[in-house]
C-alpha cells in the first residue's frame, strides 16, 4: 500500500503548486496587463491548493496526507473549473471587451480573497475537529467548536468555499458560470450539510441540536 504521507508526493506537489502560482502571477503582470482575469485566476486556485495542506499540516498535524492537498477530490470538482476556464476562454476569443480588467474584475477577487481568509481561519480554528472527509466515527480528540468563526457561522469553511467559488467567476466576467457555480455549489453545501448533521448530531447530541438552533450558516437559502 502506497504511504498516504510519503515525503516525495508532497514535495513533488508543493513545488509543481509553487511553481504554477509564480508562473501564473509572472504572466498575469507582463503578457497581458489588459486581461489577466485568467491568470489570476490560476495563481489564486494554486494558492487556494497549498493553503488546504499547509492549514491542515500548521493546525491539524495528526491528520495531514497527501490528500490534503485536495487534488483528488472527486471528478465533479476539476470538470466544474475546466468549465469555468473554458467559458473564460471562448468568451475571451469572441468578446474581448468583457475580459477586460473593470469594477467586476476587482469585485470578484475581493470576494475570492475573502473566502479563502474565511476559510483559512475556519480550517485553524477547528484544528483537529477539522477533516476533509465527513466523519461517520466519532475519534476520541473529535470536540464540538463553537467558538471563533464558529460562534457565529455554523459551517464557516463552507461559507468560505461557497464565496471563493462564486468570487472566482466573478472576477473571471463568466456569467453563465456565475450562475451554474452558485446553483452547484449550494446544492453540493445543502446535501453535505444535511449529512454531516446527522454524524454531529449523534456525535455531540443535545449539544449540537442547540448549537444548531442557535446558529445559522449564512450560506444563502441554507438555516
Ligand atoms: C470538511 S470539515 C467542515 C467543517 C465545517 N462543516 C465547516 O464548514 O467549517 C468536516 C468535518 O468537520 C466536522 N465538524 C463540522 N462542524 C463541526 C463543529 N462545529 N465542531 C466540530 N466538528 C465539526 C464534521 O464532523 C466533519 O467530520
Amino acid at each position: 500500500m502506497s504511504n498516504p504521507n510519503a515525503p516525495d508526493g508532497v514535495a513533488l506537489r508543493a513545488s509543481l503548486l509553487g511553481a504554477v502560482f509564480g508562473a501564473s502571477s509572472v504572466l498575469a503582470c507582463v503578457s497581458s496587463p489588459a486581461h489577466p482575469a485568467g491568470f489570476v485566476f490560476v495563481a489564486l486556485l494554486a494558492i487556494f491548493h497549498i493553503l488546504e495542506y499547509y492549514v491542515t499540516a500548521r493546525y491539524n498535524p495528526t491528520r495531514v496526507k497527501i490528500d490534503s492537498f485536495l487534488l483528488s477530490n472527486g471528478i465533479g470538482y476539476p470538470i466544474a473549473q475546466a468549465c469555468g476556464i473554458l467559458e473564460f476562454l471562448i468568451e475571451l476569443y469572441y468578446f474581448p471587451e468583457l475580459k477586460t480588467v473593470s469594477n467586476a474584475f476587482y469585485l470578484g477577487m475581493a470576494i475570492t480573497l475573502f473566502g479563502q481568509v474565511f476559510r483559512f481561519i475556519a480550517m485553524a480554528q477547528a484544528a483537529q475537529s477539522f477533516n476533509h472527509q465527513v466523519q461517520s466515527a466519532k475519534l476520541d480528540d473529535h470536540v464540538l467548536v463553537t467558538d471563533g468563526l464558529y460562534k457565529y457561522f455554523r459551517h464557516p469553511s463552507y461559507f468560505g468555499f461557497f464565496w471563493w467559488g462564486i468570487g472566482s467567476q466573478i472576477m473571471l466576467a463568466n456569467p453563465v458560470s456565475i450562475i451554474a457555480f452558485g446553483f452547484v455549489l449550494w446544492r453540493f453545501f445543502s446535501q453535505r450539510i444535511e449529512g454531516e448533521e446527522k454524524f454531529l448530531v449523534k456525535f455531540f447530541g443535545d449539544s449540537y441540536v442547540r448549537y444548531r438552533e442557535r446558529v445559522p450558516t449564512r450560506i444563502p437559502f441554507i438555516r
